[in-house]
């Protein structure tokens, strides 16, 4: 995305710290090094997760690394005293028993070095998986809300959280395996020179092709992960409207089922075709390079056959060539696998630090100033000065959401605000919250620009419910205490915020009470009609007990009566707070001290209803309008 020419950039990964394979799509094998920079920041996850567990995995990998050399070199003593006792007189089994009694240790060796490697490593996979998916939701929880509104941020915290959250642990589980594997190769090496240097060499080059074949596999993988992702989300998407609850009502009555179902059907199918050839030609590869080295290995055991033939070596010597041989070719193939699967791992964990790398734009100052409330008023003034805002991505000059709006609202007052559909009232009191920063202008709370205090104490003193409110699918208790959550066990302030906003009529109905289940997704719990999510909505609002009360239609789901209710007894409810409420509703918007008129983006009009009445401007025209249609 380019800049939108109003000096804010979207939401991006710091310059500089994007890996270089983001740019480009082709594969180069020097890349395959610089995708191990993010090693040590893996090790160090994984090793400050648990370090017992890390050390556990490292000396069993370490140990487990000798077990096959030390296996094919029983082999020989098992065949030679075979032989020897076979041939010999004597018929003496001493020797029999000796190695196959060693060859038994080992097994057993291996089996336990196994079990305890299995223990350890799921163990150590879980902690490190529970670890990242936390610190993936601290990291979004840090972010300014533009971040979720950009497509591409999205597709990296969703494959983040879905990719990235198990592959620190493959890095490590692979770079163990990757040790063992080493100690195992040199160990065989070491039993082949013995023989011949040569066929240890050839041996070692013939994994090669295959390594450098896998990763651009793994490569290719990788970018089409990324290149699908924001199908995969549509995928995601179109599941979720078909499997929840508030969709399936419509999704019905409307006969979509097929439609979406089609369409999901059309993308699986597309991300199929593609699937299909990239996994066909890394196994055809795979396949090709695997038949090659198998052909070698048997040229190899020919000249070793032929030697025993000669007599140069003893049956057990070949048996124990024969299997270091293919143990060599095996074990380099196994170092180069695990060194590609590090680098595929590693890709994915770099888009997991990419998202890490984040940074909200909206911070709390260093040294912030605290909040001043007035001591005449349980409320506290806001003022606007010339304030403009356009959205992300958005035109300032066309499409700006609020421009250059000025006003001053004094401590306790209650202001409606209203306009029509998109005229920017919202966007105001996002503004007022600091969801997002004002492009130019101030806002100021208790006398000082916003920008000057705490995040969070700024968010403490103002009282919000937009008009989608959550429905948290928890009980009706917590869903009032989450608006002051260090209150949150407080049923009698609960119930208050409850008795004032209508909640705790419905509440008490309820099967349990406050301890009844709401939404239908847990077990027990209890659908409520919109307008009775409104008014627990509206007592979290309460709840909250803030200076300033923002309410976004908050009473657009009530039904006559209760909003009726609300309104008369509006100021005692409020307790004298400042309160700035968005409203449609012309009954309700005449009980406000004050009312401003908003449209396309500009503060129009402002006044008493009976003031904007006889201005007989634009208030006065909605205001009729509305009246006529009730005659
Ligand atoms: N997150 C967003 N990203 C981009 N544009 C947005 C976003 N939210 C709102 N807008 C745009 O900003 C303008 C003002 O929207 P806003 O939500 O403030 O209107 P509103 O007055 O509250 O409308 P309504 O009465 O329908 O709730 C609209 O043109 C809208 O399309």
């Amino acid at each position: 995305m380019s800049s939108n020419g109003n000096g804010r950039q979207p939401p991006q990964t710091p310059k500089g710290k994007q890996p270089k394979e983001q740019n480009d799509d082709t594969f180069q094998l020097s890349r395959v090094f610089l995708a191990f920079t993010q090693l040590p920041r893996v090790i160090r996850l994984v090793w400050s997760t648990s370090p017992l567990l890390t050390i556990i995995m490292a000396l069993i990998s370490f140990a487990s690394g000798f077990l096959p050399a030390l296996s094919v070199w029983i082999t020989r003593g098992v065949v030679d005293s075979v032989i020897t006792a076979a041939f010999s007189r004597t018929h003496t089994l001493g020797m029999v028993w000796f190695f196959v009694g060693a060859q038994m240790v080992v097994g057993l060796g291996q089996n336990l070095l196994s079990t305890l490697s299995n223990i350890a490593q799921q163990l150590l996979q879980e902690r490190v998986s529970n670890r990242v998916q936390a610190m993936i939701l601290e990291k979004a929880n840090t972010l300014d809300l533009a971040f979720f509104e950009d497509a591409e941020f999205y597709d990296k915290l969703r494959n983040a959280s879905d990719e990235s959250s198990y592959k620190p642990m493959s890095i490590i589980s692979q770079l163990f395996d990757f040790a063992k594997t080493l100690v195992t190769l040199f160990s065989m090496l070491f039993l082949l020179l013995n023989l011949t240097w040569w066929l240890a060499v050839i041996a070692l080059l013939m994994p090669i092709p295959s390594f450098i074949s896998s990763t651009r596999y793994g490569w290719r993988g990788y970018k089409k992960m990324r290149r699908q992702s924001p199908e995969r989300r549509r995928m995601m998407y179109l599941n979720r409207l078909m499997t929840t609850d508030t969709y399936n009502k419509e999704i019905k009555l409307f006969s979509l089922g097929h439609f979406f179902i089609n369409q999901f059907k059309d993308l699986a199918e597309t991300l199929y075709q593609e699937d299909k050839r990239i996994v066909v030609r890394r196994y055809l590869a795979s396949f090709a390079w695997s038949s090659l080295s198998a052909v070698a290995n048997s040229a190899i055991y020919i000249y070793v056959a032929l030697r025993a033939v000669i007599g140069a070596i003893s049956i057990g010597s070949l048996t124990m060539y024969t299997q270091a041989i293919i143990q060599v070719g095996s074990s380099f193939q196994g170092i180069l696998g695990d060194l590609s699967g590090i680098y595929e791992s590693n890709l994915f964990v770099d888009t997991l630090y990419q998202f890490l790398e984040y940074q909200p734009r909206i911070v709390s100052p260093a040294q912030p100033n605290a909040l001043q409330r007035d001591s005449n008023s349980p409320g506290l003034a806001v003022e606007f000065r010339n304030v403009s805002f356009t959205y992300p991505g958005k035109d300032p000059e066309t499409e700006a959401a609020l421009k250059n709006v000025s006003f001053a609202i004094k401590a306790g007052e209650a202001i409606a605000l209203v306009g029509r559909n998109g005229a920017g009232k919202t966007t105001l009191v996002k503004l007022l919250t600091r969801l997002y920063d004002p492009d130019a202008g101030q806002i100021l709370i208790g006398g000082r620009d916003i920008r000057e205090y705490d995040i969070e104490e700024l968010r403490s003193v103002v009282g919000v419910i937009f008009q989608d409110y959550v429905t948290y699918y928890m009980s009706a208790r917590e869903n009032i205490g989450v608006g002051q959550i260090d209150e949150i066990e407080n049923l009698e302030l609960v119930e208050r915020a409850a008795g004032k906003s209508g909640a705790n009529a419905v509440i008490t109905k309820l099967h349990d009470g406050y301890a009844t289940m709401l939404g239908r997704w847990f077990k027990d719990g209890t659908q409520l009609s919109g307008g009775e999510w409104q008014k627990v909505a509206l007592a979290r609002a309460f709840m909250r007990n803030a200076p300033i009360l923002v309410l976004d239609e908050p009473t657009s789901s009530l039904d006559a009566h209760a909003e009726y209710e609300i309104f008369t007894k509006f100021r005692l409810l409020t307790e004298g707070k400042t309160a700035i409420f968005i409203s449609h509703r012309f009954s309700t918007v005449r009980l406000a001290d004050r009312i401003f008129v908003i449209e396309e983006g500009v503060l129009k009009e402002s006044g008493s209803h009976a003031e904007l009445l006889a201005l007989d401007g634009r208030y006065a025209e909605l205001f009729n309008l509305q009246a006529e249609a009730y005659r």
